[in-house]
This record gives C-alpha cells, structure tokens and sequence, in this order.
C-alpha cells in the first residue's frame, strides 16, 4: 500500500484497526480524501464499511477497540465520540435509513429550525432551494413519515450541508430509493461537491470545497458520482483507484468480479432490448400482413 500524503487531506485514516471482543472487523485500513474530492469505499455486505463509517462519525459503539488514527482536518479524532469533538473534527453522514436520522414525532420544519440556529433564513432557503425542497411549501410542516423517501433524503443532505462540516459521509444513501430520486439524490451530491462548504460559524457561504465519502456495494451508483474507488475486502482496503482504471482494469478478484457481473448484467439488458426489437419487427411485419388480408 501507498503511504499516504495526508499534508493535503481533508480526512486521513492511517493503520486505522476496529475489533469487538477481540475479534478484528477492519484491520490496518489507510485511506485518504482530500478538498472537493468525492471517493467511494466499496464492498460487499459485512466487509466493514459501516463500522469504517461509524469510526468517522463518532457513533462507534463504546465496546469497540479503536487503533491508529482518523484525522479530520489535521485533528485526530480517533475513538472520540461525536460529542466529545471540536467543531472542526465532526463529519457530516447521511444514511440508507433516513428515520434515524430524524424524530419522528416533530415536523421537519421544526428539526430544521432547531439543528440551524445558528443559520440565516437566507442561507436556510438557499440550501433547501439547491435541493429542491420549497421552503413555502407545506412539506416542511409535515412529519418524517409524510414525506417520500428521496424528500427525506434530500431534507438529510440539507441538514449535513448546514451543519458546516466540511467532510459528508454518505453510508448507502441511495439503496432505499427508486431509480429516479436516485439519480436525483447523486446529482445533488455532485452539485454539492462542488460548492463551498458552509462554515460552521459564519453565514456566508466560503471554506473549502466540500469532499464526500460515499459507502456503497453498488459498482454502477459509485461510477457514477465518484471520482475515486477505495475496495474494502474481509475488513482489509484491497484496492485503491481512480474510478474508471478499476473499471478498466481491476486487479483484486473481488472487484475483477464485481465488474465482470456489471458487463454481464449490460449484456443481458443489450440481448433483452435486442429481443424486444425484433419481436415488435415481428410483431409490425403480422400487424401489416393482417392489415393487408382484410383490406
Ligand atoms: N455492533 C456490532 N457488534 C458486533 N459486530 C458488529 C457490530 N457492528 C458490525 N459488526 C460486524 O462487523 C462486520 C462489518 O459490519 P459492517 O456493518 O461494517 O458491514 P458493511 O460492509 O457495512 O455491510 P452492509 O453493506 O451489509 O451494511 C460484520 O461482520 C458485522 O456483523
């Protein structure tokens, strides 16, 4: 593995070890984002992404072993609950299930006042407004079980991007939703990217470019918004690439198989739509034959 040059990161895991009762969940991980940038860690079920997630956030369990370190913004924060952190060390996280995320019980209007106090209505209605969300509209007076599942997920990404932490962790953001508020909800964490990430104590938008890591098991949703892929494998990185060289070329037999049941499925959606065309050929060529005997 690469040593890393943590002098430009924004979040750095060096040696970074998480074990309960002994037994080790992600051993020796290394993994590096810098400013604006957006990198996938990609595994499959149980190779231990969430717990990686968890370590980041702060929301780890206390009965987890943590070793090495986790450098938010040059602080390590390693091991530290959320709580316990400088402004500076927190990361925002956005989940697969949006409810944990928000109290069931109030209005989402009334989460948003009461998490961006310190916040503007000006800034408010910019953030809602980029991930359309109108902020006249009666969405905000109704519960989180009101809303669809893509609104809700709009409204968390909102609430990250307030909180003025300048490192998004996406944990499965987009595995509960349809295609469409999928592709939705991808297109806003580019856009988000892209922004200046709003400082946490003041109300004009500047600071750095927003980095975002996005966990996922998904190969097509990760090429699609990120730049960069990590492989995480039984707990170990395996495999670190810009994303379209581990499509081109994947050197561990998890990813090369990953890919591989991409290219087949495309195939099988390529022979499918080629089946659908020659049997609505078929189907025209008996429409025109019948047309023509009764004629
Ligand atoms: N609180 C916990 N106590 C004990 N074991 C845990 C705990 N949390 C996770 N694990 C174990 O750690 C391993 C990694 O889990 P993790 O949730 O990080 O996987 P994942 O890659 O996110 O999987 P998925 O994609 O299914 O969410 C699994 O074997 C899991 O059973």
């Amino acid at each position: 593995m690469q040593p890393i040059d943590s002098s430009r990161s924004i979040l750095t895991l060096d040696n970074l070890s998480i074990s309960i009762q002994g037994q080790t969940l992600v051993d020796s991980i290394h993994l590096s984002l810098s400013q604006g940038e957006r990198v996938c860690l990609l595994g499959a079920s149980g190779s231990g992404k969430s717990i990686t997630a968890q370590a980041i956030n702060g929301t780890l369990p206390p009965y987890c072993k943590v070793s090495g370190s986790i450098k938010v913004n040059g602080l390590d924060v390693a091991g530290q609950p959320v709580l316990a952190r400088p402004a500076d060390g927190r990361v925002a996280t956005i989940f697969q299930d949006t409810f944990s995320a928000l109290n069931p019980l109030m209005s989402v209007g009334k989460q948003l006042a009461l998490s961006t106090h310190n916040r503007s209505s000006h800034e408010l209605h910019d953030v809602l407004t980029q991930m359309h969300i109108d902020p006249t509209s009666d969405l905000l007076a109704r519960l989180p079980s009101e809303l669809s599942g893509g609104q809700r997920q709009r409204l968390c990404i909102a609430l990250a991007l307030l909180s003025g932490a300048n490192v998004l962790v996406a944990d499965e953001p987009t595995t509960a939703l349809d295609v469409l508020s999928q592709k939705q909800v991808i297109d806003l964490l580019k856009q988000c990217c892209g922004l200046q990430h709003l400082c946490a104590h003041d109300e004009h938008l500047h600071g750095s470019p927003l980095s975002l890591l996005f966990i996922t098991h998904d190969i097509n949703v990760a090429a699609a918004l990120c730049d960069r892929a990590i492989v995480i494998y039984q707990g170990k990185i395996v495999e670190q690439a810009p994303m379209q060289q581990l499509l081109k070329q994947p050197q561990h037999p998890y990813t090369q198989s990953l890919v591989q049941a991409v290219k087949s499925s495309r195939l099988t959606t390529q022979k499918n739509a080629q089946h659908t065309v020659e049997n609505q050929t078929w189907d025209t060529t008996v429409t025109t034959a019948a047309m023509r005997a009764q004629a």
